[in-house]
C-alpha cells in the first residue's frame, strides 16, 4: 500500500531531527526554516506524510496516495521524472472516472466488481474515493452489505495486499510498537472487530477484516474524512468456527478464541496503546464483536475513551431515524406504538433503549416507555416467567407475561405496530407474521435489518404483498424497487452508514473527547429531518442514498454543536461557523497539483507546457 519513501522520508520542511538533514540531503537543498506555502498547501490538501520534494519518479505511480496515471500533466511528469513512464494520453480525472464505471459494467459477478475496487484503491486512491462518493447508490453495495460479507467469507482467497493492521493475541504486551508500524502519523479513527460477529454471518475470525475496511472507505467516501487518518484493525483472538480452523486458506491465528481475562487484557492493553500512539482524542469505532462482548465492552470504556459501539449506536440512531420519520405517514407518535423485536441482541437492545429515551423525549415515563418494548429471543418471548429468565443483556426488556416460544403467536398475541428484525435470521418473517403485522394495525412499521441480504428477515416484495401494501419497509441491506398494486416503491437502507460518517466526522473536527448517548439521538433526528414528502411518498423513510454525503455533514455539523453546549469539544478557539469549521477538515477527492516546490520550470519548455494544459496539447488532439 506504501511506497519505502512514502514509508520512510518526511518533506524537508516538515521532517524533523535527523529526517530533517535526511530529506534535506535527499533534495540537494538547504533545510528550511518554515514550509513553503505549497508544501503546506500539499499536505494540507493531501495529507500526505511525504511530498514531492523528496519522493523518486516512480513513486509517484506506484504510491495510490500520489499516483494520478495518466491525468498527470507534461509539466508533472517531467518535473517529477516519470515522462516516459506513461503513455502520452492526458487525461483527466473523469474521463477516468469514465473508464472506472465501463470496466466495473463489465463484470457480472459482485465479487469481481468488490476487487476491481479493492485494486483501484490499490492503485489510485483519490480517483476510488471519487469514484464511490459520486456513485453511491451502485457502488455501496459493492464495498459494503451485501457483497463486503461474500469478500470476508472468501477473503483468505482474495487477500492481495495488506490494508489495516493485524494484531494477534501473540502480540500482548507489545501492541504499542505493533501500532508503531503503522506509516502514518496522524490517526484519528480507527474502526476495529475481533471478527466474532460480521454481519450475521457469524465467527470470521480474522476474515472479518473486510468489515473495518470497508466502514473506513465509508468514512472518506461519505463523510470527507481523510484517508489517511482512518486505521482499520483486526484484532485476532482465534476463531471458534470449525470451518475456518480447517480452511487451508484461512489467513489468522489458527487456534481457538481466547476469552476471559486474557482477552479483557489484551482489549486494555490495545485501548491504551491506541491513545498512547495517536492521542487521547482518537475515535475508536467497535464494529461487529459478539453479543458476549459487545454491550459490556461498551460499558466498560464509553466515558474512558472517545468510542462507540457502531452495532449497537450507530444502528440505534438510523432505525430511531426511520421511525421518527414514520410517524408522518401512520401518525401515531413513537409513544403511541408497540414494538416487538425478533433477536434480543446488541442491535435490538441499542434501538431499543434509544426508542425509550425517545419516547421519554415525547413525555412518558422511562417505566411506561420500557412496557412498550418485546423482545423475542432464540429461546422465545423475553418473559420474566421462562425457563432460565430474561438474559442480563436485556433485563429492563423482560415482562411478568406468560412465556412464548411460537414467533407467530407472538406477533397475534401482543399486536405489535413496529416489527424490528436483528436477528440474523434469514425469511424469519414469514408470510403468516407479516399478514398478522397488517391485522395488527392500519400502517404496520416492519423492518428487516440483519445483514446481508441473505440474513433478512424478509424482502421488501414479502413485506409489501403480504400487507396489501401498506407496510412502512426498511432493511439493512438494499432491496430492488418493488411493484405492487401498479406502483412502484423504493423502500429505504436502515443501516448505520447513515449515522457513523457524519457522527466521525463531528467528533474529529472538534476532537470530541468521548461521545454521549444523546449525540445518537441528535443524530437520529438529523436523520429524519431529511427525508422529504417525495421520499415517503415513494415509501422510503430514509432520504436517497445519493444524499448520503450531504446528511453525513448536516450531521456532524449538529454533532460538532453539541460536543461545545456539553464541553466535551476540545479544538480552540471554538469555530464560530460549525459548517465551514467542518467543511475545511473534510477530504479533497480532486487531484491536486503536484509540484516540487522548488522546481523552476525551463523557459523553453513552457510553450508546450501551455498547449499540454487543456486539451491543446498534441497528444490530446
Ligand atoms: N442494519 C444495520 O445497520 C445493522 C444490522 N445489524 C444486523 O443485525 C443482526 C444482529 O446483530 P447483533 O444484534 O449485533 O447480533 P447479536 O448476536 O448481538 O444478536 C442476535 C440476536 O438474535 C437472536 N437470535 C438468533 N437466532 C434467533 C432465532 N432463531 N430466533 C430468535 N432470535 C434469534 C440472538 O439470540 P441469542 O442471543 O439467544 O442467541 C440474539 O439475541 C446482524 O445480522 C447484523 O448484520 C447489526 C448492526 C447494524
Ligand atoms: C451494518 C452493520 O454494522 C452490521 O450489519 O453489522
Ligand atoms: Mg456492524
Amino acid at each position: 500500500m506504501f511506497s519505502t519513501a512514502s514509508r520512510s522520508l518526511l518533506c524537508c520542511s516538515h521532517a524533523k531531527g535527523p529526517h530533517r538533514a535526511l530529506a534535506s540531503i535527499l533534495t540537494k537543498s538547504p533545510a528550511l526554516d518554515t514550509p513553503s506555502l505549497q508544501c503546506r498547501d500539499y499536505h494540507e490538501v493531501t495529507g500526505n506524510i511525504i511530498c514531492p520534494n523528496v519522493v523518486r519518479g516512480i513513486d509517484h505511480l506506484r504510491d495510490p496516495r500520489l499516483n494520478k496515471g495518466l491525468a498527470f500533466t507534461l509539466e508533472e511528469r517531467q518535473a517529477l521524472g516519470i515522462h516516459g513512464l506513461l503513455a502520452a494520453k492526458f487525461k483527466t480525472q473523469e474521463e477516468q472516472l469514465d473508464i472506472c464505471r465501463i470496466s466495473i459494467d463489465r463484470y457480472e459477478d459482485n465479487l469481481n466488481k468488490y476487487l476491481y475496487l479493492v485494486e483501484l484503491q490499490d492503485r489510485n486512491e483519490k480517483l476510488f474515493f471519487r469514484l464511490l462518493s459520486e456513485n453511491i447508490e451502485k457502488y455501496l453495495p459493492i464495498v459494503y452489505t451485501p457483497t463486503v460479507g461474500l469478500a470476508c467469507q472468501r477473503f483468505g482467497l482474495i487477500y492481495r495486499r495488506p490494508r489495516g493492521l493485524f494484531i494477534t493475541i501473540n502480540d500482548k504486551g507489545h501492541i504499542f510498537n505493533i501500532l508503531k508500524n503503522w506509516p502514518e502519523p496522524d490517526v484519528r479513527a480507527i474502526v476495529f472487530t475481533d471478527g466474532e460477529r460480521i454481519l450475521g454471518l457469524g465467527d470470521l475470525g480474522a476474515y472479518g477484516m473486510g468489515i473495518p475496511v470497508g466502514k473506513l472507505s465509508l468514512y472518506t467516501a461519505l463523510a470527507g474524512i481523510k484517508p489517511h487518518q482512518c486505521l482499520p484493525i483486526t484484532l485476532d483472538v482465534g476463531t471458534d468456527n470449525q470451518d475456518l480452523l480447517e480452511d487451508p486458506l484461512y489467513i489468522g491465528l489458527r487456534q481457538k478464541r481466547v476469552r476471559g481475562k486474557e482477552y479483557d487484557e489484551f482489549i486494555d492493553e490495545f485501548m491504551e496503546a491506541c491513545v498512547q500512539r495517536y492521542g487521547q482524542n482518537t475515535l475508536l469505532q467497535f464494529e461487529d464483536f459478539a453479543l458476549i462482548n459487545a454491550g459490556r465492552l461498551l460499558k466498560k470504556y464509553r466515558h474512558k475513551y472517545c468510542t462507540f459501539n457502531d452495532d449497537i449506536q450507530g444502528t440505534a440512531a438510523v432505525a430511531v431515524a426511520g421511525l421518527m420519520a414514520a410517524v408522518r405517514v401512520t401518525k401515531r407518535k413513537l409513544s403511541e406504538n408497540i414494538y416487538l423485536f425478533l433477536g434480543a441482541g446488541s442491535a435490538a437492545n441499542g434501538i431499543a433503549n434509544l426508542t425509550v429515551a425517545a419516547m421519554v423525549a415525547e413525555g412518558l415515563s422511562e417505566k411506561q416507555a420500557r412496557e412498550r418494548v418485546y423482545m423475542f429471543d432464540v429461546d422465545g418471548l423475553l418473559s420474566t416467567r421462562r425457563e432460565g429468565g430474561v438474559p442480563e443483556h436485556a433485563k429492563s426488556f423482560g415482562k411478568d407475561i406468560e412465556p412464548e416460544k411460537d414467533f407467530e403467536a407472538c406477533v397475534a398475541k401482543i399486536k405489535p405496530s413496529c416489527l424490528i428484525g436483528c436477528s440474523t435470521v434469514g425469511g424469519a418473517f414469514t408470510t403468516n407474521v407479516l399478514q398478522q403485522m397488517a391485522r395488527n394495525t392500519d400502517r404496520p412499521v416492519i423492518f428487516a435489518l440483519s445483514n446481508p441480504t441473505s440474513k433478512a428477515e424478509c424482502t421488501a416484495q414479502a413485506a409489501y404483498d403480504n400487507t396489501e401494501g401498506r407496510c412502512i419497509f426498511a432493511s439493512g441491506s438494499p432491496f430492488p424497487p418493488v411493484k405492487y398494486n401498479g406502483k412502484e416503491f423504493h423502500t429505504g437502507q436502515g443501516n448505520n452508514s447513515y449515522i457513523f460518517p457524519g457522527v466521525a466526522l463531528g467528533v474529529i473536527a472538534t476532537a470530541t473527547h468521548h461521545i454521549p448517548e444523546t449525540m445518537f439521538l441528535t443524530a437520529a433526528r438529523t436523520l429524519a429531518h431529511y427525508v422529504s414528502e417525495e421520499d415517503l411518498a415513494i415509501g422510503r423513510i430514509y432520504p436517497s442514498l445519493a444524499e448520503l454525503k450531504e446528511v453525513s455533514v448536516a450531521i456532524a455539523i449538529e454533532v460538532a454543536k453539541m460536543a461545545y453546549d456539553e464541553g466535551l469539544g476540545s479544538v480552540y478557539p471554538i469555530p464560530r461557523n460549525f459548517s465551514m469549521h467542518i467543511r475545511r477538515c473534510q477530504y479533497e477527492f480532486n487531484y491536486v497539483v503536484n509540484l516540487p516546490d522548488r522546481y523552476t520550470w525551463p523557459e523553453s519548455a513552457k510553450v508546450d507546457y501551455k498547449r499540454s494544459r487543456g486539451h491543446l496539447h498534441p497528444c490530446n488532439t
